[in-house]
């Protein structure tokens, strides 16, 4: 179990005082923890702790929406766990998710109290605040760019990236993975600093992105340390501190680097409006308050890092949907025509026409839901939920989706109780078969869109995705334009059959589909020449209303 390197690594004869000091200091901490009298309530049921280390070595520490599917389908839909002292929850079901995380949003919208975020740090960014003010000063900025009646300002620039996409997909289909990875971040880079993507090796998209990745990782690799909040005084032979201190210095590169560029721009005189070029202009005009400043670093890193890799994430599934599912993008493409025209490309303003393309964004997040298990929420007080009890403190985690074991062959078929589905995305008691990409469950029988308009892959209660709205628009202008003129189909042998692709996906926070091959061709003449004929707009030239 991964528990163990994580003890083995700790060598007696290199203990130093102040590792000492910290191991005793820690050992009691998690002691206090699990010896703590508990409320006269139970915790609710959850694999049996064993004595002192209680859970430890059932927290799982890679693709943890498979044990916490099992853990649903053996304890219910409300699962407990202690590790090192600290109470887990797991929520299997839509009905303890919105009694707990959003009915009771006011107890459970803060977050764990992470260690290895501060220590690389990631703490600053709004994803991982505590809830108080400083949280919602954030969430006031971001809700002020991306509320709904907001987004509608990003309509130009959306239009101009997404027709972007179809060029590139057009010259150079081979580079899909790429182009799609490129879409988001050219907007965000866009909207965050007035920054123009000249290629698929952009420095501050990778600077940015390699920043994400790597926090990413440092937070699965420090998962155990976490738990301990002394591990921000662990000793430096401990390897995850090295590495937290490198990811430490990319976070500051991913704060820095962007911002200085958008101020040189601003002292010469050539400032290509931005959010940040804006909130900086509001704070310097009160004086530049420094503290300010790096908040604003802080809302537009974090939205390039919250948005771009959930965004691409939805787009690379939604190709992999269309080789999977050749009926639906059929059905798509036959109301495609019929409302725009066959060899037209769709905007914005076909939208209430396209109901269908509406319903495959909504199915494509219930399908694959970019962060399995989304953020996990803490509690700011103590609450009682169905007779259970739950601490202060205590970390929730609602599992937005589940894995089909038994679809990539690795469900012993002994343990039938998997094909019960209880995660919430693939309830099949609200969805029936699950697993198949099936638009029309968002429909109602005369072809408008049904009220299931919530995703549970954009999360809960306060802390609810503040992007959801503008993901919403990114992502539906893509589909629509793609599927208006591309034909997407299974690559083929030289021998001309069919290459099969397997549906796979990455062990991530944020998932992706494993490499598949894939043809993209235009659907016909016209629609190339419709491609084509779509105008290259730069960037400087556009009305820049959506700053105003
Ligand atoms: C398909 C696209 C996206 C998905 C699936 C997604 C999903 C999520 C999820 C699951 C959460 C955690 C919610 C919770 O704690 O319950 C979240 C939070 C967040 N998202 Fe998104 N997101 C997407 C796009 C975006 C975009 C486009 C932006 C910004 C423009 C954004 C910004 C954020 C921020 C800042 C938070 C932290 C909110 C908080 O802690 O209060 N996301 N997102």
């Amino acid at each position: 179990m991964a528990i163990y390197p994580f003890f083995a690594s700790l060598s007696w004869s290199i203990f130093d005082r102040t590792s000492i000091f910290v191991a005793l200091a820690s050992l009691s901490i998690v002691a206090v923890r699990l010896i703590k009298k508990p409320h006269r309530l139970p915790f609710p049921p959850g694999p049996r702790p064993l004595p002192l280390i209680a859970n430890a070595l059932d927290f799982p520490l890679a693709r943890p929406w498979e044990t916490y599917t099992r853990w649903g389908q053996q304890y219910g839909d409300i699962t407990h766990i202690n590790v090192l002292g600290m109470h887990i929850y797991v929520l299997n079901s839509a009905e303890a998710t919105g009694d707990l995380l959003d009915g009771r949003s006011n107890l459970y919208s803060s977050r764990p109290d992470m260690p290895v975020a501060e220590l690389t740090g990631w703490h600053m960014t709004m994803a991982t605040l505590p809830y108080g003010d400083m949280w919602r000063k954030h969430r006031a900025l971001y809700h002020n760019k991306f509320k709904q009646e907001s987004v509608h300002q990003f309509i130009p620039l959306l239009t101009c990236k997404a027709h972007d996409l179809l060029r590139q997909l057009l010259a150079t289909p081979d580079e899909r993975v790429e182009h799609i990875r490129n879409y988001p971040a050219a907007s965000l880079m866009y909207i965050c600093y007035g920054h123009t993507i000249e290629s698929h090796h952009d420095p501050l998209v990778e600077i940015s992105e390699t920043a994400a990745q790597e926090v990413a990782e440092t937070i699965l690799k420090g998962s155990l340390v976490n738990m301990l909040p002394m591990a921000r005084h662990l000793p430096d032979w401990f390897g995850f501190q090295r590495s937290a201190r490198e990811c430490r210095r990319k976070v500051n590169l991913m704060l820095n680097v962007p911002y200085e560029s958008v101020r040189r721009h601003m002292t010469s005189g050539n400032t290509v409006p931005s959010w940040m070029s804006e909130m900086l202009e509001v704070n310097d005009s009160k004086g530049g308050d420094k503290a300010e400043e790096e908040i604003i670093k802080s809302v537009t890193a974090s939205s390039f890092a919250a948005a771009n890799d959930t965004t691409a994430s939805a787009l690379q599934f939604f190709v992999l949907a269309m080789l999977l599912y050749p009926d639906v993008q059929c059905k798509a493409q036959e109301e495609l025509d019929r409302v725009v025209g066959a060899g037209n490309i769709p905007t914005f303003e076909d939208r209430e026409s396209l109901p269908y393309i509406d319903a495959i964004f909504r199915e494509l997040l219930r399908w694959r839901p970019p962060a399995a298990i989304g953020v996990p929420h803490s509690t700011t007080k103590d609450d009682i939920y169905r007779d259970y009890y739950i601490p202060k403190g205590s970390i929730i985690f609602a599992n937005i989706w589940f894995v089909e074991f038994y679809q990539y062959n690795i469900c012993p078929p002994e343990i039938d109780y998997f094909f019960d589905s209880r995660g919430m995305s693939h309830d099949s008691s609200v969805y029936p078969n699950p697993e198949a990409f099936q638009p029309d469950r968002f429909l109602n029988p005369d072809g408008t869109l049904n009220d299931n308009d919530k995703p549970f892959a954009f999360g809960f209660g306060r802390r609810v995705c503040v992007g959801s709205d503008f993901a919403r628009e990114i992502i539906w202008i893509a589909i629509a334009t793609m599927l208006s003129v591309f034909q997407f189909d299974k690559a083929k042998t030289p021998e001309g059959n069919d290459i099969e692709v397997d549906g796979g996906f990455s062990d991530s926070l944020v998932i992706h589909p494993l490499e598949f091959k894939c043809s993209i061709k235009p659907r016909s003449q016209a629609c190339e020449e419709a491609i084509l004929k779509t105008p290259e707009l730069k960037l400087d030239s556009l009305e820049l209303r959506w700053f105003e």
